[in-house]
């Protein structure tokens, strides 16, 4: 059952408490009230998802973010390493959470970033061998809504039918499909793949987009996972519930650590009111409130670096240096061009009556444009070895790439507003090895005083040559047969072509894939350079837990909604202790 509000809430004690109701919290939220024994709270700051239009609609889920009611409106402080620029940082606050608000590709990583995964942990268990089991009580492939044959577009056999997540491939409606898969005929750099999420080791090269979806609408986590377990008495969910902090209990110490089974919360409508509820947890406390609100809360309670908490004034009750440290994201670089014709979108979306017909079509029966996600088509790819030459390779392993390249049919810059003329195409490139660290720091006290965050984006010379490189790779795509009759030219300093105009060009418009991870580390048993131990406890903690993209211990090298869904799935069993961690 889902409640609005605290007077609804009948019971103060649960068996655990899930702080956010996003991508991993409502996975863990399902699969624990299977059992009927088992109580679960899950206290979600943000709105529902029901009804709102933007979040189903496929189409429309860039314009869920940013600056909406259904969004934490964060913005990060100054960039050095991107002129000083500062952006929107989207993060979904609704039921769903990011993955009400996301763009909905969906794939699972490299076998190189698990077998890391494993290794960092030293829990063997994240081998892909092994986490690729989840795919089957996750995942349900469904046919494209426009019933077109999807031969060579994945490949069935890797899949799962069965299990909670609608995934779909697109509609065949972009007229750039098919220069884009010309290109891979035409280029043997960027060769064709055929099932581009990874299940079979490895996404290089380019194919089809798989995204959560079916029929038109989106799928979430809310609209799967809660979906189907919503309607269980054991397990109640309350939105506008906003947790300001956790408090130490001390009631059962384990091993001399400190334990903290209470939460606090306020009524997330009304900043100013001091009031403030509190329910405990009989067994765990899971904090699942992503890689910004995961860190701000530890910090909050005492859990953290003290010398981000002692000039507040709050009391070290568990000295965890890495919380909020660690921070990756995946800089994501718009290139744009100018094209011919009026087949991209760009008229219809500065046309407000043709958008408004197309979102009438799709409210009615689900078809055109805004029932498809806003990509098609993306790549992958590796940097040649002497492109890194004197530099450490930053990628897991040889199946991992360096860089993204995603084809939209439009104008499609998340920071500045389309043109009132003109047709485009964007190709954008996205590094995913980051080397660069950011930090998550409260700088209040109050919770509803959003924490100063940093992503650092570009600050180390690899993540630089590599974005360089990923603009050249893609000049290089663009370059085929397929695309001459197509694009005019580079949209403005895309034409650079020195490595010093490249790289002004590089930082003057990079902005985020909307990735932040890695604030909650998760490293061996014996390590201190973690926030969470391979069995989500918190180190140095009784009782509480976190899953979220906060603790992968680095970013996956794709698009992280699929790596967090299945390792929200393997969470679940080991806090159910059926499995284990060793
Ligand atoms: C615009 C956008 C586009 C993206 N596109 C893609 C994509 O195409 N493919 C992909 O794989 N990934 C994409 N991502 C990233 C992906 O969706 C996220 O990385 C992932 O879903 C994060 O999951 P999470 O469980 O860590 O956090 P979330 O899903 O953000 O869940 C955290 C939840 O906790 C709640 N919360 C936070 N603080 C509190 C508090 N104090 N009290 C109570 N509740 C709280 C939040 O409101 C939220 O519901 C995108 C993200 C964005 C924002």
């Amino acid at each position: 059952v889902t409640l609005t509000d605290i007077s609804q809430l009948k019971e103060l004690t649960y068996d655990y408490i899930i702080i956010g109701a996003g991508n991993a919290g409502l996975v863990i939220a399902d699969r624990l009230t299977e059992n009927a024994n088992t109580s679960v709270l899950v206290l979600e700051a943000g709105v529902s998802d029901q009804g709102v239009i933007p979040v189903m609609a496929p189409f429309l889920g860039p314009s869920v973010t940013p600056n909406t009611p259904y969004d934490w409106n964060y913005t990060i402080i100054p960039q050095p390493g991107l002129d000083g620029r500062t952006f929107p940082y989207p993060r979904g606050r609704l039921l769903g959470g990011c993955t009400s608000a996301n763009y909905m590709i969906h794939q699972y990583g490299s076998t190189d970033d698990w077998a890391e995964m494993a290794k960092i942990t030293g829990d063997p268990g994240w081998q892909w061998n092994n986490v690729k089991q989840y795919i089957k009580r996750h995942e349900k492939f469904v046919a494209p809504s426009d019933g077109h044959n999807t031969t060579g577009q994945f490949i069935p056999s890797l899949h799962s039918f069965t299990g909670e997540l609608p995934i779909s491939l697109p509609i065949n409606n972009q007229t750039i499909d098919p220069r884009v898969i010309n290109t891979t005929q035409q280029l043997p750099e960027f060769p064709f793949n055929e099932d581009m999420s990874g299940v079979d080791g490895s996404y290089l090269g380019v194919g089809w987009v798989q995204s959560s979806m079916d029929a038109g609408l989106r799928g979430s986590s809310s609209s799967s996972y809660l979906a189907t377990s919503n309607d269980r008495p054991n397990l109640t969910v309350m939105i506008n519930a906003m947790v300001t902090k956790l408090i130490q209990t001390n009631s059962t110490p384990a091993q001399g650590l400190k334990a903290f089974r209470t939460v606090q919360f306020a009524d997330a409508r009304n900043a100013t009111s001091t009031t403030r509820f509190q329910v405990q947890a009989n067994k765990d406390i899971i904090l699942s409130a992503g890689s910004i609100g995961t860190p701000q809360i530890l910090q909050l309670s005492g859990i953290g670096d003290p010398a981000d908490l002692t000039p507040l004034k709050i009391p070290v009750l568990v000295d965890s240096p890495l919380v909020g440290k660690n921070m990756m994201d995946h800089p994501l670089l718009p290139n744009i061009w100018n094209v011919n014709g009026n087949d991209s979108f760009d008229h219809i979306l500065r046309n407000a009556n043709l958008l408004q017909a197309a979102i009438s079509q799709w409210a009615t029966n689900k078809t055109g444009f805004i029932a498809n996600n806003v990509i098609n088509n993306f790549g992958f790819g590796r940097l040649n070895a002497s492109l890194l030459s004197g530099l450490t390779d930053p990628s897991s392993g040889p199946d991992s790439p360096h860089f993204e390249m995603i084809f939209a049919n439009f104008w499609l810059n998340p920071n500045v507003a389309l043109p009132p003329t003109g047709s485009y195409l964007t190709t954008l490139t996205a590094l995913l090895t980051p080397t660069s660290r950011g930090t998550v720091k409260i700088q209040s006290t109050d919770a509803f005083i959003a924490p100063l965050i940093n992503p650092n984006m570009l600050d180390t010379e690899v993540d630089i040559v590599i974005m360089r490189e990923s603009v050249r790779a893609i000049k290089r795509f663009i370059s085929a047969p397929a695309w001459k009759d197509y694009v005019i030219s580079p949209f403005g300093n895309l034409s650079a072509t020195a490595d010093a105009d490249i790289d002004s060009y590089v930082r003057q418009h990079t902005t985020t894939v909307f990735h932040p991870s890695s604030t909650a580390s998760m490293t061996s048993e014996t390590s201190t350079n973690g926030v969470v131990n391979p069995d989500f406890t918190v180190k140095g903690v009784d009782g509480l837990r976190i899953v979220d993209l906060s603790v992968f211990p680095f970013i996956p090298s794709c698009h992280p909604q699929g790596p967090l869904y299945l390792v929200a799935e393997r969470a679940a069993d080991i806090i159910k202790g059926i499995v284990s961690t060793r």
